[in-house]
């Protein structure tokens, strides 16, 4: 267990973290789809070519929703840093991702960030971190999305000041509890091949965590070779989810939760369950060559269809 002696967690959560803005292009739209397997198995795929392509020009390129969560990349110059929080950065795992979705994503925009404190919790052999990102459209000064990102920070525990763990959330705890997977037949299912050269791929999107590329990095960190990102995982997910119950169509998606819960290797086969309940999409993505459960969560829709 790691020694927080100097990390006052009251003073923490008092933090005020400044405001910071991000801009992206249609280049960085299609960029991202790439890294997260669109078109990958068919050049042509009619559901996903508008990711990457569009008759009338590249302005007219769709954004999937799980791009939200690039938004957030620099929004936190200093890393995870609060103050006094002494932590490994090698050691971070992406623990969970919440999205919300108020309006889709225009194919270029610039954005500005307002950023918070939304949880930390100490469980003696980790602390997990959980930041809350508000993206705004700069121009029109519309909310697009939230987004609550979730780090495990593995041997940075045990700073609490009495006997009971300490534990704060600003919100509501079912809003991203474990789901429970049901015992009937998924709805759907889609299996998936990730590249070898798929981190190295998505990495171009903007989060350059060596654990992803580097070797070394990842042996340090307790992976046997670099794993994959988790909001790949999460983007490969979400998109199988599009294609099976959404018929291809990005926008009917509300809000994303995701818990990770194992890592990837780059190369691995991903199989994603989906069970329907109302307007609600339960999820499970497993990697085929283990037999293992990787990340699991849940997929609010709007406007669902009932002839599905
Ligand atoms: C945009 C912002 C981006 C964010 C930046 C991220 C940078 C990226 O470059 C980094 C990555 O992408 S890393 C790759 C993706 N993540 C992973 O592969 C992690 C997979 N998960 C694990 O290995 C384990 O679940 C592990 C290790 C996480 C936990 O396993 P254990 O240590 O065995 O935990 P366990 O004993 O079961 O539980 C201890 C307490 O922790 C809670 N918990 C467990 N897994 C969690 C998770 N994934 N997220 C959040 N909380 C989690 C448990 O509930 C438990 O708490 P309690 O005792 O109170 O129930």
């Amino acid at each position: 267990m790691a020694v927080q002696s100097e990390f006052d967690p009251s003073l923490a959560i008092s933090h005020k973290f400044p405001d910071s803005t991000y801009s992206y292009t249609e280049r960085d739209a299609a960029l991202y789809a790439l890294g997260i397997g669109a078109c990958a198995s068919d050049a042509v795929d009619e559901d996903e070519l508008k990711y990457v392509y569009h008759e009338d020009g590249q302005k007219a390129i769709k954004v999937l929703p799980t791009f939200a969560a690039l938004l957030t990349l620099e929004s936190l110059p200093n890393g995870f840093d609060l103050p006094g929080l002494q932590y490994d950065p090698r050691l971070l795992l992406h623990g969970q991702q919440y999205i919300e979705l108020y309006k889709p994503f225009p194919s270029s925009c610039h954005v500005q960030n307002k950023v918070s404190l939304a949880g930390l919790h100490d469980k003696g052999k980790a602390a997990i971190l959980e930041i809350e990102t508000k993206s705004y459209e700069k121009e029109s000064g519309d909310l697009l999305c939230m987004n609550r990102s979730t780090v495990y920070l593995r041997g940075a525990g045990g700073f609490s000041k009495s006997s009971k763990p300490f534990s704060y959330s600003n919100y509501p705890s079912n809003q991203i509890s474990a789901v429970k997977i049901p015992e009937s037949k998924p709805f759907s299912v889609l299996e998936d091949r990730t590249h070898p050269s798929q981190a190295l791929l998505y990495r171009l999107s903007g989060d350059y965590n060596p654990l992803h590329s580097d070797p070394q990095f990842a042996k340090v960190a307790g992976f046997s070779k670099p794993i994959l990102h988790g909001l790949c995982t999460l983007g490969f997910a979400v998109r199988a989810i599009i294609k099976s119950v959404c018929k291809g169509n990005p926008d009917r998606i509300k809000s994303i939760t995701g818990r990770f819960l194992l890592h990837v290797y780059p190369g691995e086969t991903l199989v994603t369950e989906m069970w329907l309940e109302g307007s609600r999409v339960i999820y499970r993505t497993l990697v085929k060559e283990r037999i293992r459960t990787v990340l699991s969560g849940s997929v609010n829709l709007r406007g669902l269809n009932s002839s599905l």
